[in-house]
């Protein structure tokens, strides 16, 4: 049987004398999209942090496809959206897709190009200009648009939907849509429920660095005996 996308089995991470992660684990396999979800302050940040090896863990391990993710390769495989996507000021929104794709080694113009940024309406016009004069939801869409085109089998995204109005939010929850059906694993953190129960196969809810639940929607609302994923989700620390 291959290994899942991502697994993290019993991560640890403190910040000094703070534990902020304890004994974390998740799995994420192909095709399946998994929402990580908790009050501010839960962990979920730090436990992307760890994932991507920005941080070193205490204990526990992460693999990427079977392989430690210390190791580059591994990471290879992995696309990340950071909570605030920061592209460089001075580049055009086209010039920082055509660097991104230089970076992974793809053509410039590769197929499906149009399609992204069509998918989440960015225009040409917007494109042309310098990403200081995007606004805050454009940029974010300028990440999704980027992510989208490097095409890569996990797709790490923390808190994606922030920023986004009602439409682009729409757009945004096709876009993951797609990449499920592609075959590609999501991972996500996201404040909004909705978005979590609409989209997520499985929840984990962290807590205190806790994973306090992890299932599907359905079945965190079973266990709490709750009628919708929001109360589900505040039962979950009582
Ligand atoms: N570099 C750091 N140094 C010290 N403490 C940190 C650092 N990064 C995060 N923390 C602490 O770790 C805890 C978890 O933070 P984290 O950012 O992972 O939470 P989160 O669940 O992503 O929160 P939010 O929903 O607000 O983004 C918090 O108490 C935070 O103050």
């Amino acid at each position: 049987m291959s290994p899942p996308a991502l697994r993290c089995a019993g991560v640890a991470k403190s910040y000094r004398r703070m534990t902020v992660l304890h004994d974390a684990s998740l799995e994420v396999g192909a095709g399946e999209c998994v929402g990580l979800v908790g009050v501010n302050g839960a962990g979920k940040t730090s436990l992307l942090r760890c994932v991507l090896d920005l941080v070193a863990v205490d204990r526990g391990t992460i693999e990427i496809f079977g392989i430690d993710h210390r190791q580059p390769t591994a990471r290879a495989a992995l696309a990340f959206l950071p909570e605030r996507f920061a592209p460089p000021w001075y580049m055009t929104g086209a010039e920082f897709i055509r660097h991104l794709l230089r970076l992974h080694g793809l053509a410039p113009a590769p197929a499906g190009v149009e399609e992204a940024l069509r998918s989440l309406e960015l225009d040409r016009e917007a494109l042309q200009r310098q990403v200081r004069h995007y606004s805050k939801g454009m940029t974010q869409k300028l990440g999704l648009a980027a992510f989208l085109l490097i095409g890569k089998p996990l797709c790490v995204l923390d808190e994606p939907a922030s920023g986004l109005d009602p439409k682009a939010r729409a757009l945004f929850k096709d876009a993951l849509r797609g990449l499920g059906r592609q075959g590609r694993a999501v991972l996500f953190t996201s404040h909004n429920l909705q978005d979590v129960e609409e989209l997520c196969d499985r929840i984990v809810v962290l807590h205190g660095g806790h994973v306090r639940f992890s299932g599907t929607p359905s079945d965190c609302r079973a266990r709490y005996d709750a009628g919708s994923l929001e109360q589900a989700f505040l039962r979950c620390f009582e």
